[in-house]
């Protein structure tokens, strides 16, 4: 869609707002009375012990998954509607049986026709420019993150959702990738990820929401986050104190 037009504007899809939430599956509720409001552009880390509820939170908000209860609106539009100015990047990539240049051709067919340099320039931005031709689902999983993230950031989304996007990544892919979220970041989008690992968090974050059991346990900028965490569950989980 391509809606931001530079850091300074305004994002439109800001405030998120999340009210009472409420996410069954199965027989339990995995997301309970759920409220947040993220105010600010920059980029929120969603923190938690497995299986708090990150993922669904964030598959609500993109539209993946519709809660049972509650609302979510993102400046005036609700999900739905909102949804051609969100990318979301998955733990594991899904790509089309296509090479990679054919993968983000296919995700942006309008930049493909009008500007199909565009195409090239976002697969150098991941070091990918040498693998265009070759069937995206021969890349190994990082290349193929990379690919990902740069058909994620093709659109110039106003929000962007990466859900342990680096977890099984090596180092320098996810510096790169770290600092094309950034970047991104700078030029206006909302991101909004979730993460495990501390020091991630720490280069990355300006706020930390933390979930537990469902529930939103606190949210907090970083530095008061890892410096003083609100609740013992989050003193336990930083401290890897927490058991399963
Ligand atoms: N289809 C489903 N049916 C039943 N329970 C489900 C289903 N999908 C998810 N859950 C449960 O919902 C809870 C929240 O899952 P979610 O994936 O959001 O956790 P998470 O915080 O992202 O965890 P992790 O850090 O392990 O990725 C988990 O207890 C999970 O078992």
């Amino acid at each position: 869609m391509n809606t931001l037009q530079s850091a300074n504007m305004p994002n439109l899809l800001l405030p998120i707002i999340i009210s009472d939430l409420r996410l069954i599956k199965g027989d339990r509720a995995v997301l309970q009375g759920v409220n947040l409001r993220i105010d600010e552009p920059g980029i929120t880390v969603i923190m938690g012990p497995n299986g708090a509820g990150k993922t669904m939170l964030l598959r609500c908000l993109h539209g993946l998954i519709t809660p049972d209860e509650g609302l979510i609106t993102l400046g005036s539009l609700t999900v739905a509607a909102s949804r051609d100015e969100q990318a979301m990047v998955f733990q594991h990539p899904v790509l089309l049986r296509r090479t990679a240049l054919q993968n983000l051709a296919f995700a942006a067919p309008r930049i493909a026709k009008t500007a199909p340099r565009r195409l090239i320039q976002a697969l150098e931005s991941v070091n990918l420019a040498d693998r265009a031709d070759q069937p995206a689902r021969m890349l190994s999983g990082g290349e193929q993150q990379r690919l990902a993230l740069a058909r994620a950031l093709l659109s110039e989304p106003a929000l962007l959702l990466l859900d342990e996007a680096t977890a099984s990544l090596d180092p320098a892919s996810v510096l790169l990738i770290e600092s094309l979220v950034k970047a991104q970041s700078a030029r206006g989008t909302k991101v909004i990820l979730v993460s495990h690992d501390q020091s991630q968090a720490r280069r990355l974050a300006d706020e930390i929401v933390f979930i537990s059991n469902g529930q939103i346990a606190e949210q907090s900028p970083a530095g008061q986050f890892f410096t003083a965490p609100k609740t013992p569950m989050a003193k336990a989980y930083l401290a890897g104190e927490i058991l399963f």
